[in-house]
């Protein structure tokens, strides 16, 4: 019979010594007799009938070269640490300051680097060894080094010797060159391996259960019958057990609603089922647990309502703080006018499309409001919006800030390179206000991505693939700024796939009284406007529109001290805008007319239409380039830009009717009824 193979476990520590050598006689059962060797007992190691020398570390293979005689095989194992052990580290602080003491520099860094493969990498370690006098920290960890850890240290972790790695007792089964016909010792040896992987799922286990035990959702695991087998502290406290072992308790003892009962017991798995246990609302989630078909039971997941309320109230709050999320929906735009009604139904049946949107309108009408509630009302609600200001991106920044850049692209850029409002944007939705300020080069790159659906950042060359919903708003006529070479035509036939045209103020002066009431109401305030006061604002063109109001209410809120705000507690240049109610003209035709004449003075539209009604009866085609020169006959000095602007308002009053290709503007019969009535008055 062949001999029992021999060798020694070399170390420098005693304990050490114990936990190896023990490990190696687990590994290789009867095989192998394993002789403990301390380093620096012996001048000389007795290689007696010696198989294999084995090194606790290559740090110490020379010196044990050095007190050897003889030609024997010689392995330095590997060491790693154990896993269960490492645990407590994670719940030190972030960004801690901890010391690594080991007797050796070389050893301290080698495991700091297997604790930051073990995903320990939220400390910062400090290597810390006998000489060593740099500075101590209130925390110490050692792997089974105590008696090295420094004066002054307040809490020592013991993360245990760290032990011989798998790859390691495999090579010394090859060294130890045992027969192929003994090869059931590296069966053994494997089945110890599973003992030893084992053991690692255990700890794992314990990993896991040590992760439900800290987690704030409720956790637990029953049988088909309904018996508990595993469940976290926080389970117990949210079904009213706090602090109860629950262990093989049957949930139906412990919960008494039978409607609960079933949603935890019946075969089928539920998402976010609400359920009362304990006046508490609860949202429930269940798996089934299944063991290859059979069912095994079922896995419960409980939160309590009000916290889940809480914590996404806390998301929303830093995605708001950002500015990346959608605030406003349809419902914050007050007005019942049929205008703004028809226009919010029409953006309700957009958002349903997910396609580029084009939002056109003057400024304050409620374009920001109209693309959030879009956002909002779209399969993307719950993705990022991201709103961008064309007109507020300094010129410079405008590329980088939309697509991004790639690290060191140009001065002052961040070295890892920024995501762009894009990328932000990926998955949700971009709303680019002003986009008739967008430069012919962004322009060019929107296309590309209206395109595309990719972009590149600045300075890099990698397509990033992109999914988001564009939504363009302007307050300039986009088509005339095409005709003028301002603005691609491609571009503005991409963006309006879908469009429309938020109304203004002045096209829905019914919605004024209800908009200062909400206004005042946003302030806590009780001051409501006189009738002569709302007269007056019917009056009043509203350039500025809903913003100016919302402005005007927080002036009279601010200034005026009674409640009533009459017509003396408008800021003066507002009532030089407005027409004296006796100049009024008395015209019943529908409402517009009796807010756009004020706007201006009337003398002007009456000349364009006496023009025009000229121009009908001699039969004449009739454009706004003649207009404006036989006005300035008159002394009436406009561009052709404002007579434009002019023969559009009165277009929207129903009274000319305005080409579309070179038919130039023609008045209808209810502009020449108009003119006969109002004529006389100016
Ligand atoms: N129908 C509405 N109801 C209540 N508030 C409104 C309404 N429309 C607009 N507002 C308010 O008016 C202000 C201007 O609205 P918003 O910024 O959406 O307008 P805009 O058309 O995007 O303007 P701009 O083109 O100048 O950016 C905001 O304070 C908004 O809350």
């Amino acid at each position: 019979m062949r001999e029992k193979k021999k060798m020694a476990m070399v170390t420098v520590d005693f304990h050490a010594n114990i936990v190896l050598s023990q490990q190696l006689r687990e590994a290789f059962g009867d095989q192998v007799e394993v002789v403990p060797v301390l380093l620096h007992d012996c001048d000389v190691i007795d290689t007696e009938g010696m198989d294999l020398i084995v090194c606790s570390s290559e740090l110490i293979e020379k010196s044990v070269r050095a007190k050897i005689n003889q030609e024997v095989p010689l392995v330095s194992v590997k060491r790693t640490i154990n896993v269960m052990n490492v645990l407590e580290l994670f719940s030190l602080d972030r960004e801690e300051k901890v010391l690594l003491v080991s007797n050796l520099p070389s050893i301290a860094q080698e495991t700091i680097k297997l604790l930051k493969e073990l995903g320990i990498e939220h400390v910062e370690f400090v290597p810390h060894y006998p000489g060593y006098n740099g500075p101590v920290y209130d925390i110490a960890v050692t792997a089974g080094g105590k008696h090295l850890v420094p004066q002054g240290v307040k809490r020592i972790i013991d993360i245990g010797l760290r032990v011989i790695d798998t790859s390691s007792i495999i090579e010394i089964f090859l060294k130890l060159d045992l027969p192929t016909k003994e090869l059931h010792i590296l069966s053994e040896k494997y089945s110890k391996e599973m003992i030893h992987l084992n053991a690692y799922h255990n700890e794992m286990n314990n990993m896991l259960k040590a992760m439900f035990q800290v987690s704030n959702d409720g956790i637990a695991a029953l049988d088909t019958e309904g018996s508990i087998f595993f469940y976290n502290h926080k389970f117990a406290e949210l079904i009213g057990y706090k602090g109860r072992r629950l262990i093989f308790r049957n949930i139906m003892d412990l919960i008494e609603d039978e409607s609960i009962i079933d949603i935890l017991l019946d075969v089928q798995d539920r998402n976010h089922e609400i359920v009362n246990i304990h006046r508490k609302e609860i949202i429930l989630n269940k798996r089934l647990l299944y063991q290859g078909n059979k069912l095994r039971g079922h896995v419960i997941g409980i939160q309590e309502l009000l916290y889940i309320q809480n914590l996404e109230k806390e998301v929303r709050k830093k995605l708001v703080d950002k500015g990346f999320i959608a605030k406003y929906d349809f419902k914050d735009l007050v007005g019942n006018s049929e205008e703004l009604q028809n226009k919010i139904a029409l953006a309700k049946k957009i958002a349903s499309k997910d396609l580029t949107v084009l939002i056109q309108g003057e400024d304050g009408t409620g374009k920001e409001i109209f693309a959030n509630g879009i956002h909002n009302c779209s399969k993307r609600k719950n993705e990022t919006f991201v709103a961008v200001n064309m007109a507020a991106l300094s010129e410079n920044l405008v590329e980088s800030e939309l697509f991004g850049y790639e690290g060191g692209s140009f001065t002052g850029a961040a070295k890892r390179g920024k995501a762009g409002f894009f990328e932000q944007a990926h998955g949700g939705t971009i709303f680019i206000d002003e986009i008739g300020d967008a430069s012919s080069k962004i322009q060019m790159s929107l296309l590309r991505v209206l395109q595309e659906k990719s972009i590149i950042r600045v300075g890099g060359s990698k397509i990033i693939p992109i999914d988001v919903r564009v939504i363009a708003a302007t307050n300039q006529d986009l088509y005339d700024l095409v005709l003028k070479g301002k603005f691609r035509k491609d571009l503005y036939y991409r963006l309006k796939v879908l469009h429309f045209k938020v109304p203004t103020l002045r096209e829905r002066i019914e919605d004024i009284p209800s908009l200062a009431q909400y206004f005042f109401e946003k302030l806590n305030s009780n001051k409501y406007l006189s009738d002569e006061v709302i007269q007056a604002f019917n009056h009043y063109s509203w350039p500025g529109n809903i913003r100016e109001l919302e402005n005007l209410i927080y002036y009279l809120d601010s200034i005026v001290e009674k409640q009533r705000v009459t017509l003396r507690d408008l800021p003066e240049e507002l009532i030089a805008q407005l027409t004296p109610f006796n100049e009024l003209p008395q015209w019943e035709g529908e409402h517009a007319s009796k807010n756009l004449f004020f706007v201006e003075k009337m003398d002007v539209y009456i000349e364009i239409l006496k023009i025009l009604e000229r121009a009908n009866r001699l039969d004449l085609k009739i454009g706004r380039n003649k207009i404006t020169e036989i006005l300035k006959t008159k002394g009436l000095n406009f561009s052709t830009e404002q007579i434009r602007t002019k023969l559009n308002k009165l277009e929207e009053l129903g009274l000319v009717d305005i080409g579309k290709t070179k038919q130039g503007t023609r008045i209808n019969e209810k502009g020449k009824i108009f003119l006969k009535e109002n004529e006389c008055k100016n």
